[in-house]
């Protein structure tokens, strides 16, 4: 990137792709155009050195797929039914989430090892960020079927692939994937690829409609057609709506179909079912007989006749005086029971230090201390602010986070001070309330506070000491009643040593504190597992482990710590057989670590000793790259970003690829 000559709109652009490879002498249409625009100026690559496709962990993969199990159950009859069509003709089909990663790859069995070559397996990720121009990528980016073949592809090690795209959407209209289908080498132009498209598109349509049956099992649901259309299965418009006739959620042709019938402004989940179809729930459940039958109307709001199926499941149905079967009236529910943080001392087990630490915030608690909460990532930093919030007298009040390293340093100000209407250009027409606004009267819980950029500082330390705050175009101060809690991971000390961190802000937020300490220090993992299994799992009662298992918790070094524990729990209750876990249930990186630890037999303490390992673990040419900038920039995200090249974000998210901790001296 750092040769490439002046780019000025999208011709050069097109230019420089085109010519970056001697067989790519074609015009692009617009799409793929505009996609390689965003390929080369937004994401930085560079079609002169090709990107092998990134791919997960096996961990992360895990996680991946346990957090889009109801995605995958509702997907996987339709990669079924795909596959056994065409994987005879040589495609691979794969499902993926938003981000382009892949969550289920189902490769012709003839050639497995050369599809795995390409990428095309789980875990790997498609983003047009990480793999440019792409059917995948370019597909979730658009949000529509596309077609993007041979040299359409940004990178040249993705030319043999030609891929027919179409986007997957949940019931209420937000993107959830894309559905897939690949051949290597295919012979003819990209119009040979039409019918496969075709397939695509009928196959992504189906998982959307089985998406939206399954959302809605519970809830009352129709099923419209026009009476004299052919039905095509993938076209069906299907609705659903709660007892009071509103529509709660629409498929995709319901979406096409009834949104052009709408007002401007109105938006079509929220409407009366009546305001379309020309009959109440009610009216529909007389005529259907309860839903035996479909109902044919004319209602006046649609051209021609249409056949309404409606499905209310039996325990909403009643019959009437007039023997006519209607939704039963709605009984009051009593209320949920709210779901239960932990408390503070639940918390803190049975660790001593954490227990005394504990008590000390219970005598500041209602006095306006803030309250700086540090220990590595996972120790259970926010876990313990808003457990601090449920002991206070602002219970009540709002808990208001604010991740100050997860939102670019430009938007901050006014997410944490807010704006009134027309402050500036590009901001919301009505302003904008403020974090700390947001959270008058209960907690702000600001995390991260070592990203916090340096001028953003100066100002919230006088927004606390005035206890006012002044929003961007205000003319009136708002006064301030918050509970201050802060949290780091980074040694702010140091930070105030490096110039970084203002040392009368530090004492401003630090009116107490509170240590965690690092899970492989503590001595009360039992009773954390118990709490994890109670608090997040279902319950501890019925989970036995084998003895060995239970040992490796023990013993393993833990660099996520409490969160990498929950999710390692998570994952062994969801593969073991009767909550009974064994070894075999443990993630494969859990397991190989006491074969290293065994070895070695020892954790290192100091800071050297903790560095060395680090490198050590890191086997990755770019996880050692990302170690020796973290180094070098004394673990400072922003600039480590910036020698890097990439965002902060990135920064988090390649540490947590590669198990990547900051060494705490703290401890
Ligand atoms: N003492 C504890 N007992 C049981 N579960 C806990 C405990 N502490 C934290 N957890 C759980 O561990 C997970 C991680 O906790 P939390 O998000 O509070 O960590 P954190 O230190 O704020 O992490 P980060 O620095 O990465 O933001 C959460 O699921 C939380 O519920």
């Amino acid at each position: 990137m750092r040769n490439m000559p002046q780019i000025n709109g999208t011709k050069d652009v097109v230019a420089y792709v085109t010519g970056s490879f001697q067989d790519r002498q074609f015009t692009p249409g617009d799409l793929i155009a505009k996609s390689w625009e965003r390929s080369l100026l937004k994401h930085g690559l560079d079609p002169k050195t090709p990107q092998p496709v990134d791919i997960l962990t096996h961990y992360e993969i895990q996680e991946q797929l346990q957090l889009h199990e109801d995605y995958l159950n509702i997907a996987r009859n339709g990669l079924t039914g795909l596959s056994k069509r065409i994987a005879d003709a040589g495609f691979s089909v794969l499902l993926t989430d938003e981000s382009g990663l892949t969550l289920d790859a189902r490769l012709p069995k003839m050639s497995k090892d050369i599809w795995q070559n390409a990428g095309l397996l789980v875990g790997s990720t498609w983003g047009e960020a990480q793999a440019g121009t792409n059917g995948i990528g370019t597909c979730l980016e658009e949000k529509e079927s596309i077609i993007i073949h041979h040299h359409e592809h940004f990178f040249a090690n993705h030319h043999q692939l030609s891929c027919s795209v179409t986007p997957i959407f949940d019931p209420l209209g937000n993107l959830k994937g894309c559905l897939n289908a690949s051949c290597l080498n295919a012979p003819g132009s990209k119009e040979s690829q039409f019918l496969t498209l075709q397939m695509i598109i009928m196959y992504g349509r189906m998982i959307e409609n089985s998406y939206f049956r399954q959302t809605y099992r519970s809830q009352i649901t129709m099923n419209i057609k026009e009476t004299n259309n052919f039905s095509d299965l993938a076209q069906e418009q299907l609705l659903a709506v709660n007892e009071r006739g509103i529509i709660i959620g629409a498929n995709r042709s319901a979406f096409a179909e009834y949104e052009n019938l709408l007002d401007r402004g109105q938006q079509l989940l929220g409407m009366q079912i009546q305001d379309i179809v020309g009959l109440t729930v009610d009216q529909l459940l007389t005529k259907s007989n309860g839903g035996a039958s479909t109902v044919r109307h004319q209602s006046p709001k649609l051209l021609d006749e249409i056949e309404i199926a409606i499905r209310v499941p039996a325990n909403k149905l009643v019959t009437n005086m007039n023997d006519e079967v209607v939704l039963k009236p709605k009984e009051p529910t009593p209320s949920a029971p709210k779901h239960r943080h932990p408390t503070l001392e639940k918390l803190a087990g049975e660790d001593e230090g954490v227990l005394r630490n504990v008590q000390q915030i219970r005598h500041v608690l209602n006095k306006d201390i803030p309250i700086l909460i540090t220990g590595e990532t996972g120790t259970g930093k926010e876990a313990f602010a808003r457990a601090i919030h449920d002991a206070s007298d602002k219970k009540n009040g709002p808990f208001i986070a604010l991740n100050c390293a997860a939102i670019p340093e430009s938007l901050i100000e006014s997410e944490l001070f807010g704006y009134k209407s027309g402050s500036f250009t590009g901001a919301n027409r009505k302003g904008m309330k403020g974090k700390l606004e947001q959270a008058n009267g209960g907690t702000i819980f600001l995390d991260e506070i070592g990203d916090m950029p340096a001028q953003l500082q100066t100002r919230l330390l006088r927004a606390l000491a005035e206890r006012e705050i002044m929003p961007l175009g205000a003319t009136e101060p708002t006064p301030l009643d918050i509970q201050v809690i802060s949290a780091t991971h980074q040694d702010l000390m140091q930070h105030i040593k490096d110039k970084m961190f203002r040392e009368d802000f530090y004492y401003r937020l630090n009116g107490m504190s509170l240590k965690l300490p690092a899970l492989r220090n503590r001595d009360d993992k039992d009773f954390i597992i118990n709490c994890i299994l109670d608090s997040e799992l279902g319950g501890s009662e019925g989970v036995v482990f084998a003895p060995q298992a239970r040992q490796i918790l023990h013993d393993y070094h833990w660099p996520g710590n409490i969160r990498q524990l929950a999710n390692v729990l998570r994952y062994a209750l969801a593969v073991s057989k009767e909550k009974h876990i064994t070894i075999d249930d443990l993630p494969i990186e859990v397991r190989a670590a006491k074969e290293l630890y065994k070895e070695e037999e020892i954790i290192p303490e100091t800071e050297t000793e903790k560095q060395m390992s680090l490198s050590d673990f890191v086997h990755d040419e770019e996880g050692r790259r990302l170690v020796d900038a973290l180094r070098q920039y004394r673990w400072n995200i922003t600039q480590v970003s910036e020698e890097l090249n990439i965002c902060r974000s990135t920064v988090y998210r390649k540490m947590k690829k590669y198990n990547i901790v900051q060494p705490n001296d703290i401890y």
